[in-house]
Parts: structure tokens; sequence; C-alpha cells
């Protein structure tokens, strides 16, 4: 029991010790749990701090901004009563407005009227200045046309070429006067002969020159009048190249279109134009179209429905035109035409008329004035009398026809020239073609081909007395009649009197896109022995 007890004490002993040891624990814990809650307080103070010394200043600083938003408040509000003000006034105004316009718009209206009152009398005064003006200078035209004459005949001598050979017959026979530029002399026979035209060119003359002449023709045009240009003279005296010319220099109908181009275009501003081409061929008394479709066609010349008194040829093709590359597509097209239809196309032209007829449309744009002008330019059939040389068949044929068409053309330029009542238009296709282009206020010149060469004198005294025959006929009604009589056809072979027949055009077109030509206005080009 005591062993009992005495373990009993030992246990309790060790019991007593363990509990101071926990004790001691603990009380170290405590004292460590007393610190960290110390430091944790001093922690709370130190942020509690901070937080209110930032607090501080920030408070200072909005009252800071309280103060200058004071301030700007106190400035605002002067500013504020005057916008206030003056929304008000704008106010009163916007309400007024409608008023105002009104008033301001019935004041304009007013001033406006006023000033097309004014513009349209300046107008009206201009318009009626600008019709005088126009009248005017047709009457200088009218009064020029009468002075120069209507009718101007001009000779042309080409130079001698290889194809006029050698020897006497390819000698010079034609001399000219160096004082005066009208005369021209032909040594015939042995015999000089003397003619005097309006104009002669020497074979140094360039187809400028010649265009110079006629160029005043041609933009007269332009204004509304009718211009026929004639090459006359025998087979080789140089009709063609007078008209067409060569590729590098080329000859009135090319310079003539070019011309016509070049004006139009100055006078865009102020005036619309429409520039047409038709070609056409008379060949034994039949029309023909160059430039159809349908080349073998007769084309006839008939009165216009219209009562109008004009003529017209139905079926005739027109091209309309606006550049010289348009005028090398037309002539392009109807030449290829014309040399698939004939085997010989030289010897087919030298025996047909060959005519290309420009006609320029224009409207003034301010006063809506219509003109309408025609230009034809007309290489004529070889003159010589093939007839007195004994030709046969359908040669003779083509003479007589050549012969009677010629002089019914000088018959018509005779009568024309001396005023008189009657001109025998009809008695020929290509008088009666060229009628309204060949009377009235119409202006005509005839350029007469002259080979200079011997053997051609006799054609050339020919070609010389008819052009000079054509130009006496004088103007004046006391000499009216005198020359008249000599018209019959004493030099071209005896012809039938012509049949009546007459003509408005159709069929236009706008140019077509066939291959370039070097040849603008070319109708007649001459096949070279190569092509
Ligand atoms: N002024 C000139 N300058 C240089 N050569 C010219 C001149 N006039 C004509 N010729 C030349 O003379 C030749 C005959 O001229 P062209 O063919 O024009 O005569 P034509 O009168 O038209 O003949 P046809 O009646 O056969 O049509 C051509 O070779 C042409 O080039």
């Amino acid at each position: 029991m005591e062993q009992q007890l005495q373990s009993s004490h030992q246990l309790t002993a060790r019991l007593r010790a363990q509990i101071a040891m926990y004790e001691s624990e603990l009380e170290r814990a405590h004292g460590q749990m007393l610190e960290e809650m110390q430091s944790l307080e001093e922690d709370k103070n130190r942020a509690i701090e901070e937080a209110f010394a930032r607090a501080q200043v920030e408070m200072k600083a909005v009252h800071e901004n309280l103060a200058g938003v004071r301030t700007n408040l106190l400035t605002l509000q002067p500013a504020l009563r005057t916008l206030t003000n003056d929304y008000n006034g704008l106010k009163r105004q916007v309400r007024g407005f409608p008023l105002l316009l009104q008033e301001a718009l019935r004041s304009v209206k007013a001033e406006i009227g006023q000033a097309i009152e004014e513009v349209n009398s300046n107008n009206q005064e201009l318009l009626r200045k600008y019709r005088r003006e126009l009248q005017l200078r047709k009457k200088c035209h009218n009064e020029l046309v009468r002075l120069k004459g209507n009718i101007r005949v001009i000779a042309r001598v080409r130079p001698v070429t290889k194809e006029d050979g050698e020897g006497p017959e390819a000698t010079n026979a034609v001399t000219f006067d160096a004082d005066d530029d009208s005369i021209i002399h032909l040594l015939h026979k042995g015999k000089p002969v003397s003619f005097e035209l309006d104009k002669v060119f020497s074979p140094q003359a360039s187809q400028q020159d010649v265009f110079q002449e006629v160029q005043a023709l041609v933009t007269s045009c332009i204004d509304g009048f009718n211009v026929c240009i004639f090459a006359y003279g025998q087979t080789g005296a140089g009709k063609t190249y007078t008209m067409e010319g060569t590729a590098e220099n080329p000859g009135i109908n090319q310079r003539a279109l070019q011309l016509l181009f070049s004006e139009v275009q100055e006078k865009a501003s102020d005036w619309e134009y429409t520039i047409t081409v038709s070609a056409a061929e008379i060949y034994n008394e039949v029309l023909r179209d160059l430039l159809g479709k349908e080349p073998q066609e007769k084309l006839e010349i008939r009165l216009c429905p219209d009562g109008s008194g004009q003529l017209y040829v139905p079926g005739l093709t027109e091209f309309q035109v606006q550049s010289v590359d348009d005028i090398n597509k037309v002539f392009e097209f109807g030449h290829t035409n014309r040399t698939t239809e004939f085997t010989n196309l030289n010897e087919h032209s030298s025996r047909s008329h060959a005519l290309l007829i420009v006609t320029v449309r224009g409207v003034d744009c301010s006063t809506g004035l219509r003109t309408t002008g025609k230009l034809n330019l007309v290489d004529l059939a070889g003159s010589e009398r093939v007839g007195k040389s004994g030709a046969e068949g359908s040669r003779l044929r083509e003479a007589q026809h050549i012969n009677k068409s010629l002089s019914a053309l000088g018959d018509v330029i005779a009568a024309l020239r001396s005023r008189q009542g009657h001109v025998p238009f009809r008695n020929s296709k290509l008088t009666y073609l060229l009628q309204d282009s060949l009377s009235g206020d119409s202006k005509t010149l005839m350029v007469v081909q002259v080979s200079p060469v011997e053997k051609s004198t006799s054609e050339t005294l020919y070609s010389l007395k008819f052009a000079e025959r054509v130009r006496s006929v004088e103007l004046g009604p006391g000499l009216r009649r005198a020359e008249l009589g000599s018209w019959s056809s004493q030099e071209h072979l005896e012809w039938e009197p012509a049949c009546q027949t007459p003509q408005p055009s159709a069929r236009a077109h706008s140019a077509p896109s066939s291959g370039t030509s070097s040849r603008p206005g070319s109708i007649r080009r001459k096949l070279q022995p190569s092509a």
C-alpha cells in the first residue's frame, strides 16, 4: 500500500511538474500574444494617423477648388446674363425673320427684274445691230460680187512633163506678160495670140498660190453662199492636179475642206456647223453617186416636193464629216467602189465630170439664225474635140455628151454673166444639178487648165477662147446680148436639145470606217500603173 502510495506520490509529482511546464508555456504564449496585440495596435494607430493626414490634404485641395469654382461662378454670371440677353434678342429676330426675308426677296426680285429688263433691251439692241451687221456684210459681199463679177476665170499652165515627150512637138508654146498677170500669150502655128483673163498662173505657181485665189470663195460658203469652182481643159492639162493634187502637194479640194474645218472650229463658240460631202459623176449625161453602195444606179434630179422650187437628187449619198480623217475614209470608200467597177478608171475619169459637193449648214447659237452654203468642186471631163478627129462608136458618143454639157455650161455662164432673164440650166445634167449654186448670189470660178506644149496649141487655143468668152460677156445691160450668139457649139460637136430633168438630196451617213487615203478630197484619183 505504501508502495502504492509512494508511486501515487511520484505520479502526482510528475503531473505537478507537467502542469508547471504547461503553465509556463501558457504564460509565454500569453506574453507573445500581448506583444502582437501591442504591435497591431501601433499599426492601426499609424494607419489612422496617415489616413487622417491624407484626408486633411485632400480636404484642403477640395476647399481650394471650391473657392476657384466660386470665383468662376461669380465671373460667369455677367456673361450668362449677356448670353441670355443675346439669346432673347436672337429669338426676337428669328420671329421677325420671315417678314424680313420676304421684304428682302421682294426688293431683290424687283432689282433682278429691272436688271433682266436692262439686259433684254441691251440684247435686243445687240441683236438688232448684229442683224444689221449681217445684212451689211451680205450687202458688201453682194456689192463685191457685183463689182468683181460673180464669175471669174483664171488660167493655170502646167509645166512640161516627161509625158509630153521630146522634139519640136514638146517645145513650149506659152509665154507670160512680166507686168500683167492676167495676160497669156500663145504661139499657134507660128502666130502669136494673146488672151486676157482674171488671172494667169504660170507653171511655177504652187498649189498654195492657186488656192489663195479661191480661198475667199471657199470661206463665203460658211456665210451661206453657194460656190462653184470648175477645172476646165483638155485631157492631161492638169485639171485633176489642180483640184485634187498629190499626197505631198494637195489641190483645191483638200485645202478647201481643211480651211472649212478650221474656220468652222474658230466660230464654234457662236455657231454650230455641220459639214457634209457628196460626190457624183456625170458620164454620158448619166448622173451617178461616187460614194453610194450601188455605183451603177442612175440618179435623177428632181424638184423638191415641198414646193420650194429647190432641186434635189434622191438617193445621193451624203456623209457628215468632221475632220480631214473622215474625208479620207469617205473617199477611200468611194475609190474602192470605182476601181472594182471600171477596167480603165483613168480613161473613164477623163471623160466624165466629177463633182465634190460640200454643204455647210450653220446655226447661230444666240439667234437661231440658220445658213446653208454649198461648195461645188468640179473636175470637168477633158474638153478636147474628139469628134473632129474622126472618133466613132462609144468614143464619139462620149465626146458628143462632153461637148454638149460643156457648151451648156458655157451658155449658162454667159447667160448669168450677162444677167439674162432666162438661163438655160436644163440643157445638161451638169448645169441642172448645179442650178442652185450657179444662180442668185452664188459665185463661180473657172480654172482653165493649159498644156504649154506645141502639140497642144490647137486645144489650148480653143480652151483659152472658151475662157476669154466666158469672161468677156459684159455685165452691163448695153452689152448684154453682144456675145451671146457665139455660145452655140461651133467648136464643140453638134448636140441635140437637152432632155428636161431635175431634183433634194438624201441618204445622210456618217463617214465610213474604211482604211485611210493619203489624198483627202480625191474623187478622181488616178491609178498608178503599178497599182
Ligand atoms: N501644175 C502642175 N505641176 C506639176 N505637175 C502637173 C501640174 N499640172 C499637171 N501636172 C501633171 O500633169 C499630168 C496630167 O495632169 P492631170 O492628170 O491633172 O490632167 P487632167 O487634165 O486632169 O487629165 P484628165 O482629163 O485625163 O483627167 C499629171 O501627171 C500631173 O501630175
